[in-house]
């Protein structure tokens, strides 16, 4: 599809699947790093376009939720690569039949971080300054802190949003994570504090999937999951997104949920916004983490997910936002 290269599969060698975007190549070519590191085995990277990458369509059009994922999902399926590197926070809740999450790697940064001219933190912007961003969580919370900015609708790539700023925009909001693995924190002005404001479910983490076959047998595909796997990620990304599913909203509600572990507890903090910044409700909620439930899986972290997110409906989240809104940020 759109003229992918495709490398035949060799014994031996383990082939990574990722999208084009200079991001994405970066922390695929981390994680290829890691692997031919811990494995000692080859490791090729092999680019997949997908249309999110390549239409100027609106998202929501191209299919909304998981338009960047559904052809590396494809490419994985077919078995022209045998894992496929995606941003955890781009990645539907739903199961993919066939394929699991094979590993979640040690999670970067998940704050917000501004991104504005002249070295301004949020609070030093003068009135009236224009923020870009796509996303209807941020917008809210950028409204919350400072009413009077007017948030502008962005979308592309790091570089296109961060090339905005100084000209036709006071700022941009972007995720500290996808700085970082650009090479591009030079431009980030102030991080967010995570309890006023909690980002994205997933963000800053990594999913690496595989063919659930691959996974379950004792392959160098297994090592390499093995080799990759971080457990306090894989709790915190999970609990995470067992806020999104249980509240079955779509990849642009106004939803904002971080997690950590903290000793034996996971901590989960979630908000659920009106777009305009006026209100929100929030819930924070922790669960013991018994070494046994921490070594077996993710239970706890689902649990605790759906705690929050039944809490924050009987609050009234339903009727604060449109939860299913689909708009890719
Ligand atoms: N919305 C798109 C997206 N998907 C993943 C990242 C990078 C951060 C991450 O890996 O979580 C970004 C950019 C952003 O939100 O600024």
């Amino acid at each position: 599809m759109y003229g992918d290269t495709y490398l035949p599969p060799q014994p031996g060698l383990i082939r990574i699947g990722t999208r084009r975007s200079r991001l994405a190549v970066a922390q695929s070519t981390q994680v290829a790093e890691h692997v031919a590191r811990e494995t000692g085995r080859d490791v090729a990277l092999v680019t997949v376009t997908t249309k999110g990458d390549i239409s100027r369509a609106p998202l929501a059009e191209l299919g909304g939720t998981g338009v960047f994922v559904s052809a590396l999902r494809e490419a994985l399926a077919d078995g022209r690569c045998d894992l496929a590197v995606h941003s955890y926070k781009d990645l539907p809740t739903g199961p993919c039949e066939g394929i699991v999450v094979g590993a979640v790697p040690e999670r970067v940064d998940p704050r917000d971080a501004l991104c504005a001219r002249d070295g301004l933190s949020l609070q030093k912007l003068p009135a009236g300054s224009r923020v870009g961003t796509g996303s209807p969580r941020r917008t809210a919370q950028l409204l919350a802190a400072r009413p009077d900015l007017e948030v502008v609708d962005l979308r592309g790539n790091v570089d296109t949003r961060l090339a905005f700023v100084g000209d036709t925009l006071d700022a941009v909001v972007l995720a500290a994570a996808g700085l970082e693995r650009a090479g591009s924190t030079a431009h980030i002005t102030e991080r967010f504090a995570l309890s006023a404001m909690p980002t994205a479910p997933g963000q800053g983490a990594l999913a690496v999937e595989a063919r659930g076959a691959d996974a379950a047998a004792g392959s160098a595909i297994t090592a390499a999951l093995r080799a990759l796997e971080h457990p306090a990620s894989r709790l915190t990304a999970t609990a995470e997104r067992s806020v999104l599913a249980t509240l079955e909203a779509g990849c642009a509600a106004p939803i904002g949920a971080t997690a950590s572990v903290d000793g034996d507890t996971l901590r989960l903090h979630a908000a659920v916004y009106r777009t305009d910044g006026a209100e929100k409700l929030e819930v924070e909620l922790s669960a013991p983490l018994s070494v046994a439930a921490y070594a077996i899986g993710t239970e706890v972290a689902d649990e605790l997910g759906r705690r929050v997110a039944e809490a924050l409906l009987s609050l009234g989240a339903a009727e604060l936002t449109d939860l299913r809104a689909a708009r890719v940020a």
